[in-house]
């Protein structure tokens, strides 16, 4: 029987590891963690993430070739495959400090394969690591290698959150990096046949590691820079009267363009874009390639400029003052289905608007009150961390309150801020929520969630992201 271990129990290897389990009944996976709380938490029926359709996975498999364990040793020592998916976070300290990847993770990883192993490896990076990281690994391994051969694979993991479970199961592609040599074409026909369970072969593509590791980096700043692009042009929507929903729909038509990932917004959030962008641009001014790393910061500025715009916005339509007012924050997560709520944009939103001294009444339907009061004192990329890292017992911040539900979150509310689109945010009662909130009413959705004209109907002021302005919001002093 095949054996796959995988280090790192997180949001990537939690979901991989369940599918590839459940779809290969006839390899035993076991997936290991320095976290004893997550471990525990992935061994109980309250697993540690919420992901739409992973409970159901995982309790299908769970027990019978799905095990999950903090004996990390054991299992990686009996393992044929190790998959590596471990945190990359941003380097707060020293060389490249605030951009480039920290692999210490990774490193304790891979020392610790080469201390424990008794027989030959295949070692999967999964991890999103800079291109170039399986050279430096390959090093730490044959460097103590004790005869033993190590081959090293990228397999970057395009899944996103919320839909984890159906990009899992259904790919657009998975990407297989190897050594171009006889053992190498092995060890990717070894990785090849696991996918070929599921995956239909088309849809796996091999390529060189260095193309593998880039191509990971590549998409997701393709990905964010759709993102900058289309809030860049809600800020000129708002500026001319034109209305970004049909801009990106007009402009998404063009079959060249397509329409999927032009939603504008409060700006990107999430653990992935903003780090591996970074990590980008630091790779680009390592190779001496200045231009190209200052093209790929500006997805990162527009994004911040968002962020900052709808502060502003706020702040300069109730009276360019919130000191005092309540504003009911309506949700937390970086996107909707998700518990998340890593560099979600709601951490700049809401720290912006406390730094004017608002008072904010926060509900998110899935993340905790403990989660937000943690996020809302955390150091910047603090969040990428292994769980028993981060400061275990948050101050909480005094004027933040967290609500169980949007009515309590907006009762005596001067204004409301819409920062995920939860699709409860589309049916709440929005005449009862005008009637308990102070006058006038104010919305801001950050998502275009809600239907302008009927608030405005009942009373609201309205601003949504890259709509017409509402005549109020036209008469107060410019913003950005
Ligand atoms: N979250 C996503 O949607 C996503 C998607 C694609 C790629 N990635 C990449 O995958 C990697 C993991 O991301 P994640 O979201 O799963 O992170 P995560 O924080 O949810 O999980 C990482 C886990 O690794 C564990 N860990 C760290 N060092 C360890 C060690 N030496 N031994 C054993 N366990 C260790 C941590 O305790 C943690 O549970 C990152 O490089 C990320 O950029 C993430
Ligand atoms: O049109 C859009 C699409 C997304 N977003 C925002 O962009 C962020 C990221 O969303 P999404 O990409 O859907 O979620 P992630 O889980 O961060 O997934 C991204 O990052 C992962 C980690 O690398 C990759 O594996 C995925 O392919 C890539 O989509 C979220 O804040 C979204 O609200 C928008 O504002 N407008």
């Amino acid at each position: 029987m095949v054996k796959i271990c995988c280090i790192g129990a997180g949001y990537v290897g939690g979901p991989t590891m369940a599918v590839i389990a459940l779809n290969c009944p006839s390899i035993e996976v076991v997936v290991v963690d320095i976290s004893v709380t997550r471990i525990s938490a992935w061994n109980s029926d309250q697993l540690p993430i919420y992901e739409p359709g992973l409970n159901e996975v995982v309790k299908q498999c769970k027990g019978r070739n799905l095990f999950f364990s903090t004996d990390i040793e054991k299992h990686v020592s009996e393992a044929d495959i190790i998959f590596v998916s471990v945190n990359t976070p941003t380097k707060t300290r020293g060389l490249g400090a605030g951009k480039a990847a920290d692999l210490t993770y990774w490193e304790s990883a891979a020392r610790m394969i080469a201390d424990v192993s008794k027989s030959n490896k295949i070692v999967v990076e999964k991890s999103t690591v800079p291109v170039k990281t399986a050279e430096a690994i390959e090093r730490i391994l044959t460097h103590n290698s004790k005869g033993i051969k190590y081959q090293i694979l990228s397999n970057p993991e395009f899944l996103a959150e919320g839909t984890a479970i159906q990009d899992l199961f259904k790919p657009d592609r998975v990407l297989i990096g190897g050594r171009e040599t006889p053992d190498g074409l092995k060890a990717i026909q070894a990785l090849k046949d696991v996918y070929a369970h599921w995956v239909p072969e088309d849809r796996i593509i091999t390529t060189n590691l260095w193309s593998a590791e880039l191509s990971k980096l590549a998409a997701n700043a393709f990905l964010a820079q759709r993102i900058s692009s289309v809030n860049a042009m809600s800020a000129l929507c708002e500026a001319t009267g034109a209305d970004v929903l049909q801009v990106s729909h007009a402009v998404g038509k063009d079959s060249r363009i397509g329409p999927k990932f032009l939603n504008a917004s409060v700006g990107f959030g999430g653990s992935c874009f903003q780090k591996d962008i970074l990590n980008l641009v630091y790779i680009c001014e390592c190779n001496g390639l200045a231009e190209v790393a200052n093209y790929w910061k500006q997805v990162i500025k527009v994004n911040d400029y968002q962020k900052n715009r709808f502060v502003n916005r706020v702040v300069s339509s109730m009276f360019n003052t919130v000191a005092g007012k309540k504003i009911g924050i309506m949700g937390f997560a970086f996107k909707k289905d998700t518990g998340d709520t890593r560099e979600t944009p709601a951490i700049d939103v809401c720290k912006g608007l406390l730094g004017d001294k608002a008072r904010l009444s926060i509900y998110d339907p899935q993340v905790t009150a403990d989660q937000i009061q943690r996020d809302l004192t955390m150091n910047k990329f603090g969040w990428d961390h292994p769980i028993h890292r981060q400061p275990m017992s948050p101050t909480g911040v005094k004027q933040v309150s967290i609500a169980w539900d949007a009515y309590e979150a907006s009762k005596d509310a001067h204004a409301l801020c819409i920062l995920t689109e939860w699709d409860e945010f589309k049916t709440l009662d929005y005449r009862r929520i005008f009637d308990n909130m102070q006058k006038p009413a104010f919305v801001f959705d950050g998502r275009n969630v809600v239907n302008v004209e009927m608030l405005r109907d009942i009373g609201f002021i309205v601003y949504s992201i890259g709509k017409p302005l509402d005549p109020w919001l036209k008469n107060m002093p410019a913003v950005a």
